[in-house]
């Protein structure tokens, strides 16, 4: 097992969620099938609610942006003209939300779905949110030095309250200080790790960011917070250079806090 020393201006660790605190098969392979499978579904029983209806807003506005990009699917405005035109555009929303997820697309409009969809399935049980067994004690020891705790995840912060809210381990959203998802920027624009230190209220040098991702890690980087890239059974594979290049963990238990004992 290695030790990363963590610097010891550091004063909050930011964490990502897939494939740091929680394995990408957990997302592929339980989260995201929930979604293919029901969205058609949970379309047709929630339509007529206004929640429904600002998520499928942002959906079509996402799918104009798009419209320039290979295979992207548009949505038709309804025109209110019956059942057969409704299928219509309820079969266009399923289809762009197919399209965007064979591309892994981290769309807030894509993501503020999904965190409405997968609220039923935590709260009904039939998903438990997966984290890895160092993530939990690792977390408390953090905060017991006085480390403050954050998350920042291309899930809206309604679906990582659920993960962590509804969780192998019980509710352990008491373990964050604060979420940030993509609506504070994307996670591989070093502006957004600005916008994330400014909302905290510390410097971006104040700032441990945790990620699987190395262009999650170059963003903050450029915006001076400090990185390690987290190492997962089933992460994608690291080149040689970024290997050489970041500080790399495979358990929370390897960062040194300066105050540990
Ligand atoms: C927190 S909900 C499931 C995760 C998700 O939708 C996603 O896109 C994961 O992105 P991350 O930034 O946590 O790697
Ligand atoms: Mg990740």
């Amino acid at each position: 097992m290695g030790v990363l020393p963590v610097p010891a201006e550091v004063r909050a660790i930011l964490l990502d969620i897939e494939g740091t605190t929680t394995p990408i098969a957990f997302v592929q392979e339980t989260l995201f099938p929930y979604i293919k499978d029901n969205v058609k579904e949970y379309l047709r029983t929630h339509w007529e609610e206004e929640e429904c209806q600002r998520d499928v807003g942002l959906l079509r506005k996402q799918a104009q942006e798009d419209s320039s990009l290979d295979g992207a699917v548009p949505i038709p405005l309804e025109t209110g003209s019956g059942e057969e035109e409704l299928e219509q555009v309820i079969q266009a929303v399923v289809d762009n939300v197919h399209w965007q997820m064979s591309l892994d697309r981290k769309t807030t409009a894509l993501k503020q779905l999904q965190g409405h969809m997968w609220r039923a399935a935590y709260a009904t049980g039939h998903v438990k949110g997966e984290i890895f067994e160092d993530v939990v004690p690792a977390i408390r020891k953090w905060r017991e030095a006085g480390m403050k705790v954050y998350i920042y995840s291309s899930g809206s912060i309604e679906a990582q309250k659920l993960l962590f809210g509804y969780s192998t381990e019980g509710d352990i959203l008491e373990l964050f200080d604060g979420h940030f998802d993509t609506k504070i920027g994307p996670k591989v624009e070093s502006e957004s790790y600005r916008r994330i230190a400014a909302s905290i209220g510390c410097a971006t040098n104040n700032i441990l960011f945790l990620t699987d991702v190395p262009r999650e890690a170059n963003a903050a980087e450029e915006a001076d917070t400090h990185v390690a890239v987290v190492i997962r059974p089933g992460n994608a594979g690291l080149t040689d250079d970024e290997k050489s290049y970041y500080s790399l963990i495979s358990s929370f238990t390897e960062l040194f806090l300066p105050s540990s004992t």
